[in-house]
């Protein structure tokens, strides 16, 4: 492995995020939701440093050594590997929630779809959906959960600004959708990041289906 690590980091502590992250990486990508070296995962070692997938990796064939560290701004530290040209997006929810230490990206066909369908109306309004209650601190079918979708760009500190602007109007945020692109979302660990994008593509699904069938 070309990865050095800081002193404060054990060997097995980086890892064991590493093959979380690859694990997670090979699992999605079996669903069919990595098309083509698309998506990109990560998960937190410490307060001020991330493990990520990097850049242009195959993610239906990933392993320990396709994973390096980036500091909480997104730079790489200890490998001169490039890290995921999304990163600055990981690295945001781990700045802005303390609590999150998992971030999964997916470009699966529903999520792809539905960003593009949904982009004018700028989010996806889900309710009445019991899969809702998958979504940390859903507790009930009634509830609103509304998943944004933001303009694609290639430029990340866009993206980030318009996450910022939507955390900032007090909105709730659990996960969100990148026009023509994919979705992100994110948990306290791998099983409720998990989870979330499970259940997100369920739902992202069944909105597409009705609009199918009501057309
Ligand atoms: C061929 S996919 C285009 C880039 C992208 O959207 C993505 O998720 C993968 O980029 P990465 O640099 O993380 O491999
Ligand atoms: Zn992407």
């Amino acid at each position: 492995m070309s990865q050095a690590l800081p002193e404060t980091i054990p060997t097995t502590l980086f890892a064991e995020r590493a093959d979380a992250v690859a694990a997670a990486a090979r699992e999605l990508s079996a669903l069919g939701w990595t098309p083509a070296t698309s998506s990109n995962f990560s998960m937190r070692v410490d307060a001020d440093h991330a493990a990520i997938t990097i850049s242009g990796r195959d993610k239906g064939r990933l392993g320990r050594d396709d994973i390096m560290l980036v500091d909480m701004q997104g730079k790489a530290v200890g490998t001169d590997a490039r890290p995921s040209a999304e990163t600055e997006l990981h690295t945001q929810v781990y700045r802005r929630w303390p609590q999150m230490n998992a971030v999964l990206h997916t470009h699966s066909r529903t999520q792809s779809v539905a960003s593009r369908l949904f982009a004018k109306a700028g989010m996806v309004r889900l309710q009445g959906w019991e899969l809702q209650k998958a979504i940390t601190g859903y507790t009930t079918h009634e509830s609103v959960l509304q998943i944004p979708v933001f303009p694609n760009t290639q430029h990340m500190p866009e993206l980030v600004a318009r996450v910022d602007a939507w955390l900032d109007a007090g909105k709730p945020l659990h996960a969100y959708l990148i026009d023509g692109h994919g979705i992100y979302t994110w948990g306290r660990d791998m099983a409720e990041t998990r989870r979330h994008l499970e259940a997100l593509e369920f739902l992202l699904g069944c909105e597409l289906d009705l609009r199918r069938l009501s057309a």
